[in-house]
């Protein structure tokens, strides 16, 4: 899916266009007032790795550990979880990644996989696996028909 989506560039393009959106939406907005200049490059390098790249986010921007960290306490409600999705989605249409049903089928699959785990490790009192590897996700049930 890294290569489908056309490498880490691809991915770059994908957080700069969401980042753009979520700086002017109403319920994301303050939650990323304060971030890091990089953090749509490390997001992406996340999701480069995730989609099949190069382990670059796990081997220069801390790994599992360090992205769950910044979730952690920040109780992420419903509406912000399906904004953040939605936003992504609009994005993916803004950075032209591929819009063939495979490709966004199995992307939203992530997605929404990573935004409830996201949601649920940010509550307060949760107790999230602290250590694991960034999880590595493929095309499932419906890949590219090639003949
Ligand atoms: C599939 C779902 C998600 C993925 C893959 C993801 C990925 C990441 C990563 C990799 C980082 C750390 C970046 C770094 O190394 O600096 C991060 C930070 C963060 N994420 Fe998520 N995230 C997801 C869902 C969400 C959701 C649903 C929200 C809120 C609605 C959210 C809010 C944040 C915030 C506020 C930070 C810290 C930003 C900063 O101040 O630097 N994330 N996320």
């Amino acid at each position: 899916m890294y290569a489908w989506a056309g490498g880490t560039d691809a991915f770059v393009r994908l957080c700069e266009a969401f980042y753009d959106r979520a700086r002017a939406d109403d319920l994301l907005a303050p939650m990323f007032a304060e971030m890091d200049p990089g953090h749509a490059r490390y997001v992406a390098l996340w999701l480069a790795e995730v989609f099949g790249g190069p382990p670059v986010y796990t081997e220069q921007h801390g790994g599992y550990a360090h992205m769950l960290s910044l979730h952690i306490g920040r109780g992420i409600t419903e509406p912000q979880r399906r904004r953040w999705l939605n936003l992504m989605m609009d994005a993916a249409d803004d950075a032209g990644l591929p819009a063939d049903p495979e490709f966004r089928a199995a992307f939203v699959g992530y997605l929404e996989w990573g935004t409830r785990l996201a949601a649920s490790n940010s509550q307060p009192g949760a107790d999230p696996v602290r250590r694991a590897p960034v999880p590595r996700w493929g095309w499932g049930v419906a890949p590219p028909y090639l003949g």
